[in-house]
């Protein structure tokens, strides 16, 4: 473990679950990863999920279009309910108890967001996963993710994405980009590195929450990162990323 982490918030991108499809969500990667948080319960952490919503929808995007945003973000914000019904689905397939808890109340799907209910699941076992993002339009998930972190006092927020970590450009975009190993929150801030939304990093430095960038799509990532091991970039305060 982590020396004294013992409550994560793992933000996944929706798109870790297209697995290789173009679009929406594929269970036998929903279920590969679902794999994966079984391996962090069995390492003795807490667990809380995020996912987003960028398989399905995003607001920003359908604005662009011509969408109001403000619908364009609930719309967004009701995928991410499907993503955390469906790796609830892919959790309890494989015996990890979960409890799903949305932003926008839908007592027929899932739980109302409740922190000290949330609580109490986690100290039961429970994987918690946090749908519907803050429940405000204009935010995302990155941020929902930040601000239940903080709210559950979570250790820190581990971002699996598609990429390896945070480079000093978009490795997607810009050819030959170094990947940090370390680095801090103002950093990121001050060379808009954009792997995370400027105010999800800011809610984490302003809460002392270390984020680690990772890859999830490179099985055993998760775990060999809560190990201590495996290729993931951490940002912290300027004191720890120099020390
Ligand atoms: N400096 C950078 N370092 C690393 N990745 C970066 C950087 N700048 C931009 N990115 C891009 O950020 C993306 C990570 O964000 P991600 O795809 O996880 O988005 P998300 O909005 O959190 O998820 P979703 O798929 O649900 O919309 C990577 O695909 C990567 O190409
Ligand atoms: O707090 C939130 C979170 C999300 N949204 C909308 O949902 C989509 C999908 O989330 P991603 O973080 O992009 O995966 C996002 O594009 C927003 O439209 C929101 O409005 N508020």
């Amino acid at each position: 473990m982590i020396r004294g982490f013992k409550r994560i918030l793992l933000k996944l991108s929706g798109e870790a679950l297209m697995g290789h499809e173009p679009y929406g969500i594929d269970p036998v990667e929903a279920t590969r990863i679902a794999h994966e948080v079984q391996a962090a319960v069995a390492l003795g952490y807490e667990v809380c999920l995020v996912v987003g919503g960028g398989n399905i929808f995003r607001g920003l995007a359908a604005a662009a279009k011509g969408f109001d945003r403000g619908s364009a973000d609930y719309m967004g914000m009701l995928a991410t309910v499907m993503n955390a019904l469906a790796m609830q689905n892919a959790l309890e397939n494989i015996g990890i108890s979960t409890r799903v808890q949305s932003a926008i109340p839908m007592p027929s799907v899932c739980e109302p967001y409740i922190r000290r209910r949330a609580e109490r699941h986690l100290e039961k076992g429970r994987v918690v996963i946090f749908a519907a993002g803050t429940g405000n339009p204009f935010f995302t998930t990155d941020t929902g993710a930040a601000l239940r972190a903080a709210e559950m006092n979570c250790d820190a927020l581990l971002k699996g994405t598609s990429v390896d970590g945070v480079y000093d450009a978009d490795p997607k975009r810009v050819p030959g980009a170094r990947r940090y190993d370390r680095l801090s929150y103002s950093k990121v801030l001050a060379d808009d590195l954009k792997v995370m939304d400027a105010s999800a990093v800011a809610m984490c430095r302003d809460n002392g929450i270390p984020i680690l960038v990772f890859n999830i799509r490179e099985p055993g990532t998760l775990a060999a990162v809560l190990r201590g091991e495996g290729t993931s970039t951490m940002v912290t305060s300027e004191e720890q990323a120099l020390g």
